[in-house]
């Protein structure tokens, strides 16, 4: 089990989003949830992701935990640990979040050379090797405004790609593409999966999760007992 997710809770303004619900991430597995609108998926995301805090309940990847939970609610670890946590699990948004003012290469390089993740040459290494598996290497020193959303979603998986994240969690992948973009967007998470990452989606496109997913859930059951 690489990603373990147990007894998630979840209100705002009192309101529950989530309620003890527990999931898992294997290696190599697809996960994909669906859903209605409003049912609390990208909530679940950005728990995984650190970028919203869970009520109750225990997130960790392998033995590095993100919070506990305990009587008094979720108890999150000290800020060091959290870094362990967060340096094995990466996201790629909806609107992709590249940094408009930087290049592609720019782009793939900020994050791993602010974690010291390599030296430049290595660095560039990777961002060349990446590019060719993906691609679109003709397109490294463009800006992204220059890239069709398709390239785009591309360059946002590379940058995941270069911190080694051993989950890559993505909102909504396909809600800016075309169908054949689109699954050829699926196939390329297949061939990152493939290679032992576990992946969750979140998407309402539930054709793309069928079709590319290992294992589909529904946001209904968000509320387990
Ligand atoms: N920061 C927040 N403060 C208050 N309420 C929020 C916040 N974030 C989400 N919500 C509410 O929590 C509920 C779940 O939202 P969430 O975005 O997780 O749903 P979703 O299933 O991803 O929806 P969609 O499919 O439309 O993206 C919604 O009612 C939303 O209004």
């Amino acid at each position: 089990m690489l990603l373990q997710a147990k007894n998630i809770t979840k209100k705002f303004q009192n309101q529950p989003v989530l309620k003890n619900f527990s999931f898992s991430i294997d290696a190599g597995e697809i996960v994909v949830l669906t859903g209605k609108s409003g049912t609390g998926k990208t909530t679940l995301m950005r728990i995984l992701n650190n970028l919203e805090s869970a009520d109750y309940g225990t997130v960790a990847i392998e033995n590095d935990y993100l919070c506990r939970d305990s009587e008094r609610g979720a108890a999150y670890v000290s800020r060091k640990e959290r870094r362990v946590y967060q340096n094995q699990i990466g996201m790629v948004f909806q609107d992709y979040a590249l940094f408009p003012n930087l290049t592609v290469r720019e782009n793939l390089l900020e994050a791993p050379l602010a974690q010291k993740l390599g030296t430049k040459e290595e660095l560039n290494q990777k961002v060349e090797q990446l590019m060719n598996e993906m691609g679109i290497a003709d397109q490294l020193d463009k800006m992204p405004s220059m890239l069709s959303g398709g390239q785009k979603q591309r360059v946002a998986i590379a940058r995941a790609m270069m911190l080694n994240p051993k989950i890559l969690c993505f909102d909504e992948p396909t809600s800016a593409l075309d169908r054949e973009s689109a699954d050829s967007i699926g196939k390329l998470i297949q061939e990152i999966a493939a290679r032992g990452t576990g992946v969750l989606i979140v998407t309402h496109d539930i054709s793309f999760g069928e079709k590319f997913g290992t294992r589909l859930i529904s946001s209904s059951e968000f509320f387990s007992k």
